[in-house]
């Protein structure tokens, strides 16, 4: 599949342009131009969403429909705290040599350099003991790997898609998103300066034809600015509507350098993988 997408990716993608962009960008957005100080004072359990109420008339509550109360919040962030309990499941590239666990899978799947092993690594709170290996060159991470939180729930670290992309991606990558019993959701990194790219547009292709549930997460935000960042929110929230069936309504916003809207994906992965019920959501 991905050999077909692969072929696509060199003919022009209309709709994919500035300008459309621009389109949806109002004027009150001018005044948005700053620096990353706004992010210094974000309290542990306020979404970047909160934050950016601020800086513009657009109503970004729309884009923000995952509320969880505080109790559960503060319930899952304790899941993700249990600081010696973790198990690191050896890589495969091949899914049919992964561990049979029984606990249900959140996968991360983005491009080279995107920062899913940064975002496990903060997930879980930074924990030295599950020695996350991350790396400024594109293409560091060459095996799928499953970090459990044994009777919990587990994260699965990908090869990403794009730059120094390995040649059995699609035996490794894809027949994981296809076959995996335990998948319950794949997020979709994708960096909030840059946007959807093209190869993002080829992977959610992708994942459209699984049928598979997936959340959009935008990352690296401590790096972008506020109005580009409003900007891809718009923009993603756009296609969301538009044109993507199985992704959640909202995409979720993450730093893993300044632990940036994590607390509300931890709790979204607790509500997944059924380790917290949350009433009335
Ligand atoms: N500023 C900033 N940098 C980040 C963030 N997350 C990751 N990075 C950096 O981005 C680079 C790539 O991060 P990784 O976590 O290795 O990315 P990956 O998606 O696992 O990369 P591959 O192994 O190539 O697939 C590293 O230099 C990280 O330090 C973030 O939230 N903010």
């Amino acid at each position: 599949m991905w050999t077909i997408f692969r072929k696509r990716l060199a003919l022009p993608i209309p709709l994919r342009n500035q300008s459309y962009q621009r389109h949806l960008i109002p004027s009150t957005f001018c005044r948005c131009f700053s620096e990353l100080s706004h992010w210094k004072d974000v309290k542990p359990d306020e979404t970047p969403f909160e934050i950016l109420k601020q800086y513009t008339s657009v109503p970004l509550e729309k884009y923000h429909v995952f509320l969880p109360p505080k109790e559960s919040l503060v319930k899952s962030s304790d899941l993700f705290s249990k600081r010696n309990e973790y198990i690191v499941h050896k890589g495969a590239i091949h899914p049919d040599k992964l561990p049979d666990t029984k606990e249900l899978e959140v996968a991360l799947l983005g491009q080279s350099n995107v920062g899913k092993s940064s975002l496990i690594q903060a997930l879980y709170n930074h924990n030295e003991a599950l020695r996350i290996k991350t790396s400024k060159k594109p293409g560091h991470t060459k095996v799928i790997k499953i970090y459990s939180y044994p009777k919990n729930f587990s994260l699965v670290d990908m090869p990403g898609f794009g730059e120094n992309m390995p040649k059995y991606f699609e035996e490794c990558v894809e027949n994981y998103c296809v076959m995996r019993r335990q998948l319950t959701r794949l997020l979709l990194l994708i960096d909030a300066e840059q946007g959807i790219t093209d190869i993002d547009n080829i992977a959610l292709d992708m994942l459209e034809e699984f049928n598979r549930p997936y959340v959009i997460v935008l990352t690296k935000i401590d790096k972008c600015h506020i109005s580009q960042l409003i900007r891809t929110i718009i923009n993603v929230q756009e296609r969301i509507k538009m044109t993507l069936h199985c992704s959640f309504q909202q995409p979720f916003l993450v730093s893993s350098k300044q632990d940036l809207g994590l607390h509300h994906l931890r709790c979204f992965i607790a509500y997944v993988t059924g380790c917290i019920s949350i009433r009335n959501l």
